[in-house]
């Protein structure tokens, strides 16, 4: 005889929720059909039962919005592949990745990278359903959002998900640090880019400077996105001390590695209706508020890892992807 046992802080399922609703017409708590309007692929609901709050009001973007005043560092040529890029040795989009393509033939990312990765771009010849393009065809499982007890709206998906699978883009207006510095106070949905490593990449934190494709661009200045005001499903994704999910940064249709594109995989395969979470990987001491005093936030991401706060020292690290199948 078996006993299931749930673990200490382990996130209790939608299911009973979702159950219910299977049985009436109407899904209980919906409050929007497509928060996206018909840009994603598939539509994404709103759902509270919780309370009588509404989703919030922002411009659905999937694409990012860059700034103006800077001027991409465009493509310069692309592979010559016609066969799906099947021949590593011979893409020069997988030689640009280290002589690999890194995705699996289920499209699964086989291993989060430290510097960003480079998907076939619009001067490749490859055809759309090459190998090494997957972030880039958008969202592919039903995800939705939903009310959370304690963590404001949240994001889940209603399919399970296997290990290494894109989820989605973390779009939003890219920002010079001086503009987004200028949003203090405002700073809930700030993702700093550029100079971060994939892997250590921060949300409303500190840039680290580091070395991207063995470039050095400590001196560079640095880029932030913020999807405040414009964004994706992804400004719903909150933070966990134990994530099921990783931030990789993906260039394909242009090559400027000072604002990759952030794109998000599972870390792990995921049941259906478990909320998806990275680690924003707040630095402790790094954040102000509008009044000038260093920014402590409380962490309720519920998991038996959890520090408690959602800012700590820089050196405790992300975790690892689990071997996608
Ligand atoms: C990018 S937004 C995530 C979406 C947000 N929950 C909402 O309703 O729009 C980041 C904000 O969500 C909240 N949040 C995210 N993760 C949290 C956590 N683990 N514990 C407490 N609050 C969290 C914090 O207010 C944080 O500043």
């Amino acid at each position: 005889m078996f006993e299931l046992r749930r673990i200490p802080g382990q996130p209790e399922l939608a299911l009973r929720e979702v159950q219910k609703s299977k049985n009436s017409k109407v899904r209980e708590g919906l409050y929007v059909d497509d928060i996206s309007q018909g840009q994603e692929k598939m539509p994404i609901c709103a759902v509270n039962t919780i309370d009588s709050e509404k989703p919030p009001q922002f411009m659905y973007i999937t694409k990012m919005k860059y700034p103006s005043s800077h001027n991409l560092i465009p493509l310069e040529g692309g592979c010559g592949c016609t066969n799906r890029c099947s021949d590593s040795e011979k893409c020069l989009c997988a030689v640009k990745n280290g002589g690999e393509i890194p995705f699996n033939r289920n499209g699964a990312i086989v291993e989060a990278k430290d510097h960003a990765i480079y998907e076939c771009g619009p001067l490749c010849k490859c055809p759309p359903s090459c190998h090494n393009r997957v972030s880039q065809h958008g969202i592919k499982y039903q995800l939705e959002i939903f009310k959370t007890k304690s963590r404001g709206w949240g994001v889940r998906s209603l399919n399970s998900i296997p290990s290494g699978s894109f989820i989605c883009e973390y779009t939003g207006e890219v920002l010079s640090e001086k503009e987004a510095d200028q949003r203090t106070g405002n700073d809930e949905y700030l993702f700093d880019l550029g100079r971060s490593k994939s892997s250590n990449q921060t949300m409303g934190g500190d840039l680290q400077s580091t070395s991207i494709s063995g470039e050095n661009v400590e001196d560079e200045e640095g880029f932030t996105i913020d999807a405040l005001e414009y964004g994706s499903v992804s400004r719903f994704i909150n933070h966990s001390c134990s994530p099921n999910l990783v931030a990789q940064n993906v260039l394909y249709d242009h090559d400027d590695k000072r604002m990759p594109h952030i794109m998000l995989f599972a870390g792990e395969n995921i049941p259906p209706l478990q909320e998806l979470t990275y680690d924003y990987n707040y630095v402790l001491g790094t954040v102000q508020d509008s009044a000038g005093n260093i920014k402590i936030k409380e962490c309720y991401c519920g998991s038996i890892e959890c520090t408690g706060r959602m800012y700590r020292h820089s050196n405790q690290g992300m975790q690892k992807l689990q071997e996608p199948p």
